[in-house]
């Protein structure tokens, strides 16, 4: 059952509540079904389909941390200066013989630290001269030795299945000597831009009523750094046959289906009444602000996806609702989303009966604290909001906010890979 958030309009439904249609919307999501295996520089940003354990300890052996001198503490005198006899040297990458008692080892960061040494003087404090090496004691056992399986120990997790593969998860990987990893499959989605007024940039617009489509661009450049591979399919007319036959094909190709513009109400809004006759509509109308008028369903095996219009409702609803379904689609462990409090610098004395999503940034304030200011214009047509704005402050319904308020901020580089 939909939960109602004010009274719907006639031939309009109920509006949905943004929790609810979320978890509408990822408890349908699931994982696509294929896995590949593909070296660790083709990795980059693919979501890891099966756990990795290492099958080695990192470090191997125990090393030093410093360029200096091993040897045994119990070879020391208790004060003064000790000297020793450097019987070997031990860059890093060879291998060391035990240290003979009563002498010192000359050795290099990264270097295995010898059988019978405890410790490793850093060389600034020594004196080398005609093989002996002099330094002051007392020095401390076990110093500047990195341990045997300090950072991973043989047979430990070091990945977990559904990890999206940073360049930091890659680097962990590789200090494991794992030279491929198993990955889900790319997610196949298709992007279809609506309306009779679009025109691609680059070209000249012939009269007042046309515009350039963004939308397109927006979507598919989201869609590429989510490591999705997009199935352009251009500019549909305000048609419901057209609208119903590109569905079609896009249902035969893709995993998801995104669509921009006409979910309204408008009778030129024809993308509701193609889905339910193609396919299944499954929620559209959620309470918040922009984006109201998104659409969700299903269209043979794919999924469908109807973003609003207005460019802005449509990258802030990308963020909302695509995203997450897209990592969960990926098979990405579901984290949560990073949300934390800050000042505001603004008032919002008018709120909406939706809850809104406004396009805001961090700045520090004249006291060095930092604080959220928001964008002049909330309009959902300004695109240029998107760019100016670090991310979006989350208003609650009716929420008014003065300028010193604790309010919550959702930022781009969270909501973003
Ligand atoms: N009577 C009502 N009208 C509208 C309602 C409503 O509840 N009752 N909702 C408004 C809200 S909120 C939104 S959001 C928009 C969503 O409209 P649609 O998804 O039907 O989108 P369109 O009508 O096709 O376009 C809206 C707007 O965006 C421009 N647009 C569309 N596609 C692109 C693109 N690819 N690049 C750039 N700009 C694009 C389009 O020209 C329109 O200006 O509906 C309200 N109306
Ligand atoms: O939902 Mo619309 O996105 O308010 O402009
Ligand atoms: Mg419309």
């Amino acid at each position: 059952m939909s939960t109602c958030c004010d009274m719907p309009l006639p031939g309009t439904r109920p509006m949905l509540s943004m929790d609810e249609a979320l978890a509408r919307i990822l408890a349908q999501a699931r994982p696509v079904a294929g896995q590949e295996n593909v070296s660790l520089l083709d990795a980059l940003n693919r979501v890891l389909a099966s756990a990795q354990v290492s099958a080695i300890d990192v470090p191997g052996a125990d090393n030093s941390a410093m360029d200096g001198y091993a040897l045994r503490t119990t070879d020391l005198p208790a004060s003064g200066e000790a000297s020793l006899p450097v019987s070997q040297r031990i860059p890093a990458g060879q291998v060391a013989q035990p240290l003979q008692a009563g002498t010192a080892a000359r050795i290099f960061t990264g270097a295995p630290v010898p059988a019978g040494a405890d410790t490793v003087i850093i060389q600034e404090v020594c004196r080398e001269e005609d093989g002996v090496v002099r330094f002051p004691v007392p020095v401390k056992a076990g110093a500047n030795i990195r341990r045997a399986g300090e950072d991973i120990r043989k047979g430990r997790e070091v990945l977990a299945a559904g990890t999206r593969l940073t360049p930091q998860a890659l680097g962990l990987a590789a200090s494991v000597g794992l030279g491929s990893l198993p990955v889900f499959r790319r997610l196949q989605v298709a992007v279809l831009s609506t309306g009779d007024e679009l025109v691609e940039p680059g070209m000249p617009l012939a009269h007042s009523g046309q515009i350039y489509n963004s939308n397109r661009y927006t979507l598919i450049s989201l869609l590429r750094r989510l490591d999705c591979e997009v199935i352009d399919l251009g500019r549909v007319r305000d048609d419901y046959g057209e609208t119903c036959a590109v569905l079609d094909r896009a249902a035969g190709q893709a995993d998801l289906i995104l669509s921009t513009g006409g979910v309204s109400v408008g009778e030129e809004d024809h993308v509701k009444s193609a889905l339910e006759a193609r396919g299944r509509l499954d929620l559209w109308r959620i309470a918040i602000k922009p984006g109201k008028p998104l659409a969700f369903g299903q269209i043979g095996e794919a999924f469908f996806i109807g973003l609003p219009g207005n460019p802005v409702s449509s990258f802030v609803t990308f963020q909302l609702f695509v995203k997450p379904f897209i990592a969960a689609c990926q098979g990405e462990r579901q984290t949560a989303q990073p949300a934390f409090a800050v000042a505001a610098a603004f008032d919002w004395p008018k709120p909406d009966k939706r809850r809104e999503f406004l396009r805001a940034r961090l700045e520090p304030g004249d006291d060095g604290q930092i604080r959220v200011g928001i964008y002049p214009s909330q309009s959902s047509g300004v695109l240029s909001s998107t760019v100016w704005a670090d991310g979006l402050v989350d208003v609650a319904p009716n929420q008014v906010i003065r300028a010193g308020d604790a309010v919550t901020f959702l930022p781009f580089k969270g909501l973003l890979p």
